[in-house]
């Protein structure tokens, strides 16, 4: 297979894990996105990919072509990696240009073909017009856009993006965004993208790769991940989704089942096959949550907060039953509930996890 495999990957730093038998596939031309918490592992497993990094069990291949085992080590400039980096790191006495042609000069390519190629780089990234300006007179994300220029010239199989939009500010991360998305499409490489922002992950990636202590947690589509999470991890880690305890009182039927939450009767979304069990938990998204009357189903609790949003306010309730779990949901306008005031609330669905771990 084309793109990027890795089996059963571990990397061990002493007596610590920081990688714990990772193994996914990246289709050639998908843009895959790896998610996860401060310290889970996702720049051990670029650094991994890259070549920078040894391992300690299992495999990585780059085009079907095996470059990592813990006896085999293909250097990284043999891996036909592009990486692009937050902080850009371009040469600030070169101009733009000739920032993209320094990985053809250091591989010796010349001449016509050279020039050809940094031109047709920069054609990329749109940025034709600026080839004999210097890095200094370009803006955050123009220079983000040479780094992706010059990574592009060698021509490689797989491109790292390691946290590209970090240290943009929040109006140029949502263009870079769009310049990405834009980018990928047009030369359909094959990208893995390492970011801790959710919101980026979903907005950019085909599928996501979510981590948490150096194991892979689940790998799917960003609507799958918010939708039909496999553990409580990924549940609560995307869109803040609130966990409640769960009596299944029904086998799954065409995806459904009957349950009881907090005294509520409900029907839950389920993975097919499930059924009562002990322990079982639901994943709540605020817009699954509506207040709702004492004469009507539901379960009560208190107001612990309420942060005026504009056009709707944030409200964080402690159910009676469960007062550890805080949960929240968006009232729209006219507000009248003040923290510290009793409320029912009305559950209209949610997504069973399925037991186990679910990976
Ligand atoms: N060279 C090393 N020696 C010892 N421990 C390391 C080394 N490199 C990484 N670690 C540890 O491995 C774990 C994973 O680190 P890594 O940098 O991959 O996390 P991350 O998900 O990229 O975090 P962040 O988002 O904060 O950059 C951390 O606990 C880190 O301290």
């Amino acid at each position: 297979m084309e793109g990027l495999t890795i089996r059963n990957l571990s990397k061990t730093f002493g007596g610590f894990t920081a990688l714990d038998d990772v193994s996914l596939d990246v289709a050639e031309g998908e843009f895959l996105a790896v998610l996860g918490p401060s310290g889970c592992g996702k720049t051990t497993l670029l650094r991994a990919i890259a070549g920078f990094e040894s391992v300690s069990a299992g495999e990585i291949a780059i085009g079907g072509k095996v470059v990592s085992t813990p006896t085999l080590e293909v250097p990284p400039n043999q891996r036909r990696i592009g990486i692009v980096f937050q902080n850009y790191a371009l040469w600030p006495h070169m101009t733009v240009a000739q920032n993209v042609a320094y990985p053809l000069r250091v591989t010796g390519v010349s001449g016509a073909d050279r020039d050809r190629r940094v031109r047709e780089a920069l054609a990329l990234v749109d940025l034709g017009e600026m080839a004999d300006r210097s890095p200094a007179s370009l803006s955050g994300g123009q220079r983000q856009r040479v780094a992706l220029a010059r990574c592009l010239v060698a021509e490689p199989s797989l491109v790292l993006f390691d946290e590209p939009l970090a240290n943009l500010d929040v109006h140029l991360r949502a263009s870079m965004e769009d310049e990405f998305r834009a980018f990928h499409e047009r030369t359909g490489t094959t990208i893995v993208y390492i970011t801790h922002d959710q919101a980026e992950a979903m907005a950019l990636a085909d599928r996501i790769a979510v981590m948490d202590h150096g194991r892979l947690m689940q790998l799917d589509t960003p609507q799958a991940l918010y939708h039909r999470p496999a553990n409580p991890m990924v549940a609560s880690f995307i869109s803040q989704g609130m966990m409640l305890p769960t009596k299944i009182e029904s086998r799954a039927i065409e995806g459904a089942c009957q349950a009881n939450v907090l005294g509520q009767p409900v029907v839950l979304r389920c993975a097919p096959g499930d059924g009562p069990r002990a322990n079982a938990t639901v994943c709540v998204r605020a817009g699954d949550l509506r207040v709702t009357t004492v004469d009507q189903p539901g379960f009560d609790g208190v107001v612990r907060r309420t942060v005026y949003q504009g056009g709707v306010a944030r409200l964080e309730i402690a159910p009676d039953a469960a007062p550890e779990v805080l949960l929240h949901l968006e009232q729209p306008d006219p507000q009248s509930i003040a923290s510290g005031d009793p409320i029912r609330l009305c559950l209209t669905g949610g997504w069973l996890i399925p037991a186990g771990d679910g990976r």
